[in-house]
């Protein structure tokens, strides 16, 4: 029998880690999720977006529009901070970030100072917005390299029926 030729590449399956992650927000809105990835391939942290440690998921609000105070933005800890902080307890020199979203600047300084090489991200679809445009311009000032994801397939589905294995 010859080897399986439909096998992910390590680009679907890093930025498919980072979706999974995504998975775990609370975030009604926008799910985002990212996947640290160092030299050797191997994943050194993940995270999503959600709530810092002690507060409530159900008591703080996840609304968009009102006062800021009453937003969820103040509150959320982004999923590339929250990747960061969640490493497994090394530095990052030389890893990768793969992000479902293209960071926001306050994640791109973060990814900057913990000396992430590479950005791959899914969506950019903020391009246009100022805290995006700021990202850009400080990664390519402190170049970090950035890429579009490169997949083959629109999507991998996943089985939890053990019938499947
Ligand atoms: O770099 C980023 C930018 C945003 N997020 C999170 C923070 C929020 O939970 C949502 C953005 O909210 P909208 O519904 O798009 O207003 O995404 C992130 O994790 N990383
Ligand atoms: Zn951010």
């Amino acid at each position: 029998m010859s080897k399986r030729e439909d096998y992910i590449t390590w680009d679907e399956y890093f930025i498919g880690v980072a979706l999974l992650s995504g998975k775990r927000s609370k975030d009604p809105a926008t799910q985002v999720g990212a996947c640290i990835v160092n030299p050797l391939n191997k994943i050194v942290g993940t995270g999503y977006n959600g709530l810092p440690i002690g507060c409530n998921d159900d008591e703080f609000p996840w609304q968009k529009k009102g006062d800021f105070l009453d937003t969820k933005y103040p509150y959320v800890c982004h999923a590339e901070l929250n990747a960061i902080l969640n490493n497994i307890g090394i530095g990052l020199q030389g890893c990768k970030i793969y992000t479902a979203l293209f960071p926001c600047n306050e994640c791109t300084k973060a990814i900057i100072q913990a000396g992430i090489t590479e950005v791959i991200y899914l969506s950019d679809k903020h391009a246009a917005k100022d805290s995006f445009i700021a990202s850009r311009k400080m990664l390519e000032k402190a170049g970090v390299s950035i890429r579009k994801v490169k997949v083959q397939r629109e999507q991998v589905i996943l089985s939890f029926n053990e019938k499947d294995v």
